[in-house]
């Protein structure tokens, strides 16, 4: 599958240590799944924790889901050791949180073979977002908008506009090197309407998907990162419009009133093709 058409709309973190939600995670509609060593284990459970995990993806059933082990900093007492313990595990990428340096993300290619995914979450990776982006190993980017809060000592607004230019430059960094991103947890995972929201505008501005803390957010998140019918029946015309403008010697068509030139071909294309991962998911 081309890598830029597989599905993000919904990457859900679960504990390494609750054995029970890894096992339900083999049957939730998610697109990936970000198994978790580091905030949601306490300290006494983080050994503990390594192995419910290492054995819950030796026994397998994620089937096309992403993978994703977070391990805890390298800086910590634990790190190194699931850094090396995840590389042995039946995963597709490991996640550093709290990235700041391209540095640190050496020192982990240096204890894993895997794909590196970068936790952005504080503000020096956020200034220094386009080298760690632009890393060999790099893979995927994570907004942690929690800590990053935390760091930024801004409030939650439903408008997000204290993390805009956080939000903004690590899109940039992501997009100007492929890599994928995805946004930030919604906390309040009873509130419907508010996810749905921030799933919308996460859309808007170019995220892949969202991350996600609870099963009962999967079905918002997948709705708003998915192209709609809307989405796909436009493509296919501009495509078909384009083709018969392109035949008769023209480089435009008018599509709806709007323009269609080469580079909105290319947009439709990426839609249909995100369609088609989409539907071959679903089986
Ligand atoms: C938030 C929770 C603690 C709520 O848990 P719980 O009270 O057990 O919820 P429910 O009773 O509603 O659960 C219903 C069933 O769903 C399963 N479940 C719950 N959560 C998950 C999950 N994340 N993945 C898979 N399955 C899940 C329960 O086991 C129940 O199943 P069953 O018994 O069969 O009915 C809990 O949802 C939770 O722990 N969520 C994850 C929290 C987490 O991972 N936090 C760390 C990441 S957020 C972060 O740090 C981002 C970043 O770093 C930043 O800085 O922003
Ligand atoms: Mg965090």
């Amino acid at each position: 599958m081309d890598m830029r058409a597989r599905p993000y709309r919904s990457v859900l973190y679960i504990p390494g240590s609750k054995g029970r939600a890894l096992d339900k995670a083999r049957s939730l509609p998610v697109d990936a799944i970000i198994m978790d060593l580091e905030d949601a284990v306490a300290a006494g459970e983080k050994s503990n924790a390594r192995v419910t995990l290492a054995t819950a993806l030796a026994e397998g059933g994620y089937g096309a889901r992403m993978r994703i082990v977070r391990i805890n900093g390298l800086d910590t007492e634990w790190g190194q050791d699931d850094a090396r313990a995840a590389n042995e595990m039946e995963c597709d990428a490991v996640l550093l949180p709290k990235v700041e340096t391209t540095e640190q993300l050496d020192a982990l290619a240096a204890l894993t073979d895997k794909p590196l995914w970068a936790m952005m979450e504080t503000p020096k990776g956020m200034l220094n977002a386009a080298a760690i982006a632009a890393h060999p190993k790099l893979a995927g980017m994570v907004m942690g908008t929690n800590d990053l809060a935390k760091e930024l000592q801004c409030r939650f607004r439903p408008d997000r506009l204290p993390m805009a230019t956080s939000l903004g430059l690590c899109l940039l960094a992501a997009k100007a090197h492929g890599a994928i991103i995805v946004d930030g947890v919604y906390n309040a995972f009873k509130d419907e309407e508010g996810l749905r929201a921030e799933c919308e505008q996460g859309r808007d501005m170019g995220f892949d998907g969202k991350t996600l803390i609870h099963p009962a957010q999967i079905d918002i998140a997948n709705a708003a990162f998915a192209p709609t019918d809307a989405e796909t029946d436009l493509a296919r015309r501009q495509i078909a419009a384009f083709e018969e403008a392109h035949a008769e010697g023209q480089g435009v068509a008018v599509v709806d009133g709007r323009i269609v030139e080469n580079l909105h071909i290319v947009t439709a294309r990426e839609i249909l093709a995100k369609a088609d991962a989409i539907g071959a998911l679903n089986g």
